[in-house]
Order: structure tokens, then sequence, then C-alpha cells
């Protein structure tokens, strides 16, 4: 039986198809070159982690698991919010179906801050990658629950090519595994996804049970179900510094209150 991540990576293939018909390869790249160049993703969430947690803050208005997070949206002022707050660095989703985001609240966003950006989606093929940094990112996510391998190293060294940083997102040791068949080699991320995306469970503890398993030069992000100071610490005492948080700040009404909170 298929599940909420086949549902949306299905969609994927015909967003993947109908891109192509309305634009090709070499004009992303053309608009990708155009660009201002990447603002440092990994860079900045280095210089926070030496002086304390190290947050992305996340723009989503909706999801899967919760539905409707926050019906008064303005991208461009969240992102002022969470900069103001104390964000190290910016998600912003980009997938329109699943989480009511869309490729414009990360260009509002990225413009009304100076924080790198994210961009949070479903990429499986190398258009989006280039797509991302047409659009302005200066990071993508690649899950590797999403594709094998090979296609991990593939969409991961295109991202390079592209000056992008790689998010890339684990939830088990299965998918950790993957991650070291891909040999990508130093310089992206390592993503610990709380949340199972397929059935929406959310456990702290998958970030912890995980942690033995890497090797210490790996720059881990605990993702998903982060929402209070208690929650900060205790990953901090693990020698967790980096943080992608969404639903517990965008449900308040000052983020940046919010996050200077979960933070301290
Ligand atoms: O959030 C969901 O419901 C979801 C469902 C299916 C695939 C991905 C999903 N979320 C993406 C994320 O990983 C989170 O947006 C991110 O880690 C922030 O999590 P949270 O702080 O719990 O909003």
């Amino acid at each position: 039986m298929s599940d909420i991540l086949d549902t949306i990576l299905a969609r994927k293939r015909e967003e993947i198809s109908a891109l192509r018909t309305t634009t090709t390869l070499a004009s992303l790249r053309d608009q990708a070159r155009d660009q201002d160049p990447p603002r440092g993703f990994c860079a900045a969430l280095r210089r926070a982690a030496v002086h304390g947690p190290a947050v992305i803050a996340e723009i989503k208005r909706a999801s899967p698991s919760k539905g409707l997070i926050r019906a008064d949206f303005d991208a461009a002022w969240l992102a002022a919010e969470y900069e103001q707050g104390g964000a190290a660095c910016l998600s912003v989703l980009t997938d329109r179906d699943f989480f009511q985001g869309g490729d414009e609240y990360l260009i509002a966003a990225r413009a009304a801050c100076a924080l790198p950006v994210i961009r949070k989606d479903f990429l499986i093929d190398e258009i989006q990658i280039v797509q991302a940094r047409a659009i302005g990112a200066d990071c993508v996510l690649l899950i590797a629950g999403a594709m094998d391998a090979a296609q991990l190293r593939r969409l991961h060294d295109i991202a390079r090519e592209q000056s992008l940083d790689v998010l890339v997102e684990i939830h088990d040791a299965e998918e950790l595994q993957r991650v070291i068949d891909a040999q990508l080699g130093e310089g992206f991320l390592l993503g610990i996804n709380n949340r199972n995306l397929r059935t929406f469970e959310t456990r702290l503890e998958t970030t912890l049970e995980l942690l033995d398993r890497l090797p210490v030069s790996v720059e881990v992000v605990t993702e998903s179900g982060i929402a209070q100071p208690a929650d900060v610490q205790r990953m901090m005492k693990s020698g967790v510094r980096r943080f992608l948080v969404g639903e517990s700040l965008m449900r308040q009404p000052s983020p940046a209150t919010a996050l200077r909170q979960l933070i301290g």
C-alpha cells in the first residue's frame, strides 16, 4: 500500500514532466548563473553553532501531518522575524500541493533578510536542483528515503556544481547506510528527521539513537518535533548543536520571541 511519501513523490514526477514542457535545463542554468552568489548555508550554521544552538527556522504554512499551521502567512515578515529572533538560516517549503508552499515564498523570504535559505521540497531530479539555484536557494534538501545511493550521489554532485550546499536527510540506520554507500565526501550536512515521513510518528530519540553510528566529523542537524527549550538542551548535552524547527515557531504570534525563548 502506498503511503504519503510515495504519494508526494508520484506528484513530484508529474510536476517534473510538466516543468520540462514549459522550460529547459539550459534556460534554468542561465537563470541560475544570473543569481547572486549563494550565501553559505553550512558556513552560517557552523558559525552559529560555535556560540550555542544553531537554528534553521522553517517557513511552513501547512503540512500533511498537521494540516493548516498558520492562516496568517506572510513569508517576508516571517523571514524578518526569524532573523531578529536569532536564526542562523531559513528553510522555506516550496511544495504547493501538500504544504501550501511556493517558489514565490522562498524568493520573498530571501529578499527580506540576509540569511541563507534552503529550498525545502522533494527533489528527485536534476531540473529541480538547477531550478532551486535559479530561484535563489543557497542549499537543497536530499531525502535519502526517496532515492537509492547512486541517485543520491548524482543529485548531490549536481547541487555542488551549482554551488549549492546540501542537507542530506535520513530517518534510520538503513538510510544512513545509503548515505555511506553514496560516498559524498565531506562538506554536506546530515539531517536526522525525528519524524517518520511514512507514518508521521515523531520521536526525538531518533536523533539520539543514531548518533553513535556517525563519524564525529559529521555536521548533524536534528529535524522535527523540537518545541521546548528542554528539547534543545537535551540535544546540546548530546553534542547536537544544529536544529531545524518549523511548527512550534510557526504557531506563535511572534516567531521572533518564540525562537529567542527556544534557544535561550
Ligand atoms: O511535516 C510533515 O507532516 C511532513 C510530512 C511528510 C513529509 C515531510 C514532512 N515534513 C517535513 C519536515 O521534515 C519538517 O517540516 C521539518 O523537519 C520541521 O519539522 P517541525 O518542526 O516538526 O515542523
